[in-house]
């Protein structure tokens, strides 16, 4: 209640998995909304590690304030954040920084003046906040609180724009993190960087002891491992006490082995009601290969689920989420939410209300007659080429600029057709998998899949079941950071936890990098799984 209502003062929580960080800061913006803290036209400025963090964060408040008053909450990634500002700011980039109007993102070429990558994003962003005022200014002008999620993986550059923007009491911030989390050392995660910002912004440092997520009995092997990590914030046991929650452990000869015995848990589990995204995969790194063998399995029992590796962010993207509605609707009857979504697109535009309404009943129309050929018996429903037409033809008539308007990066350079090429492309790989678009998009959406997820993804998040494949030395061989990515995946379970370590795992076809087929279990971890 003190994090949430602070006044003005800088706030700084650190606490376990499941205490409600995120919560807290969801709450905070309601009430700072609410109450007019955060009065008219301020914002909020939220700072998360990972798209699907924020995109999360931001939807909590929006089901709590509404969309009017969410509209003033911005809740960003490090690099969203950066990229608005190089994009509201960058004619004070000068010399070899100076970039053109239509600059461009590449994963890993820089070309001066004309194409930055995204380790770019940061450092550029904090030349500008560092030597412009009027940049400066109008970011302390525009927001007047900021959250900082996952503070804990807060690298030293990420952490200078920070204190660039906000410091000397500019804004109110509040910092929620858990040291025991901090898996980005490698990506040169601050040590000890929830000190210093409680140092540098003079932040109350405030606790929360609950665990609202797990059952007790996965508690207590969280519990076990905080006692080895951070032995003063181990919780006593008569809080922990109940037989509520299942750990298991299962050890296979081969990967064959684990993928059937997984697939059918999980098969048991659907039948049993429990909703697919209830349920998580968890890899440590390189999911594509080490749930191979599980995926084909999943596959054989027509479960839907989705590799999160390649398509996660991507279902963050309006436009591709467009591009998926459109399939879903024109390949299936039965899509309500689809069809109402899809509509919703003709009211974005900013033309007049006869021009929205025409190309309301226009969609309309495309929709009755694209139907009636996908369901032709000359359509070729598992050929990608038939469906590609289609998208293109609907995206013509929605338009370019109601497109360029779903979203602000949409403007710039090749962004908006190289997503709605990947979206085609994602489409593709799943339509590949069985030749059923329906399954395909199903694999692709977060409600009806299953996901598949490395450790770095899921933080964060949480589900029902989970099960972290691959409890083996050959995985989790970075000392530095094994236990607190251990510590994350098994902290992501409510009820149901499954452990699986194999004796051998095939190599893969094709170029991998390092791969070792014998595996060593990593018993140092699995004992934590043990009782007493
Ligand atoms: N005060 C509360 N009362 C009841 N439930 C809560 C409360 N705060 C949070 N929860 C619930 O507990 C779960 C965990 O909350 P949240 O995701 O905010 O935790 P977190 O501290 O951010 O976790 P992690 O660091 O592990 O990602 C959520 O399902 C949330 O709705």
């Amino acid at each position: 209640m003190s994090a949430v209502t602070m006044p003005d003062e800088n706030v700084v929580v650190a606490a376990g998995p499941g205490a409600g960080k995120t919560e807290l800061l969801a709450q905070r913006a309601d009430f700072l909304l609410r109450t007019g803290q955060c009065p008219y036209p301020r914002r909020i400025l939220a700072v998360s590690f990972k798209v699907d963090a924020a995109r999360n964060l931001r939807e909590r408040v929006r089901r709590r304030s509404g969309s009017r008053l969410a509209a003033r909450f911005d809740s960003f990634t490090f690099h969203a954040f950066a990229k608005r500002v190089i994009d509201n700011f960058r004619p004070a980039l000068t010399g070899y920084n100076a970039l053109n109007p239509d600059y461009r993102i590449d994963p890993d070429t820089r070309i001066e003046g004309e194409q930055i990558t995204f380790s770019d994003l940061v450092p550029l962003a904090l030349e500008i906040v560092e030597t412009n005022a009027y940049a400066q200014g109008g970011i302390r002008q525009t927001y007047s609180h900021v959250f900082l999620d996952e503070f804990q993986d807060c690298t030293s550059q990420q952490y200078q724009l920070i204190r660039a923007a906000f410091g000397h009491a500019t804004a109110v911030l509040t910092a929620v993190g858990d040291t025991k989390q901090r898996i980005m050392a490698w990506a040169g995660a601050l040590d000890g960087v929830m000190q210093t910002f409680a140092e540098d912004f003079s932040a109350r440092p405030l606790p929360l002891y609950q665990n609202f997520r797990s059952a007790p009995r996965l508690r207590r092997m969280q519990n076990r491992m905080i006692a080895q990590m951070d032995p003063a914030a181990v919780s006593p046991d008569e809080e922990l006490a109940g037989d509520d929650g299942v750990i298991e452990v299962l050890d296979f000869d081969t990967e064959h082995d684990e993928a059937l015995a997984v697939a059918d848990l999980i098969h048991d589990w659907l039948h049993q009601g429990v909703p697919s995204r209830e349920i998580a995969i968890l890899v440590r790194q390189q999911p594509h290969l080490v749930a191979a063998a599980l995926g084909r399995k999943l596959v054989d029992r027509g479960i839907p689920f989705r590799n999160e590796q390649e398509s996660q962010d991507l279902t963050a993207e309006p436009v591709a989420a467009l591009v998926f509605n459109f399939i879903r609707v024109i390949a299936d009857d039965r899509q309500p939410d689809a069809y109402t979504e899809l509509m919703r697109v003709a009211n974005r535009s900013s033309a007049s209300e006869d021009e929205a309404s025409r190309l309301d009943s226009q969609l309309k129309r495309m929709v009755g007659t694209t139907r009636t050929t996908v369901r032709s018996p000359k359509f070729k429903t598992g050929e990608p080429a038939a469906w590609k037409t289609l998208v293109h033809e609907f995206l013509q008539l929605v338009s370019r600029p109601v497109l360029t308007a779903l979203s602000t990066g949409y403007q710039q350079g090749t962004r908006l057709d190289d997503l709605i090429e990947q979206a085609l492309e994602a489409f593709d790989r799943e339509l590949a998998v069985d030749g059923d678009a329906v399954q395909a998009l199903q694999r692709l959406s977060e409600v009806d899949a299953i996901r598949f997820l490395t450790i770095h993804k899921c933080k964060g998040l949480e589900f029902e079941k989970v099960v972290v494949l691959g409890i083996e030395e050959q995985l989790f061989w970075d000392p530095t950071t094994a236990t607190s990515e251990f510590f994350v995946a098994i902290s992501r379970a409510k009820q149901h936890l499954v452990l699986t370590h194999t004796k051998h795992r095939d190599r893969p076809k094709g170029p991998t990098k390092r791969w070792d087929e014998w595996r060593t279990p990593h018993q140092g971890f699995l004992d934590f799984a043990r009782e007493g």
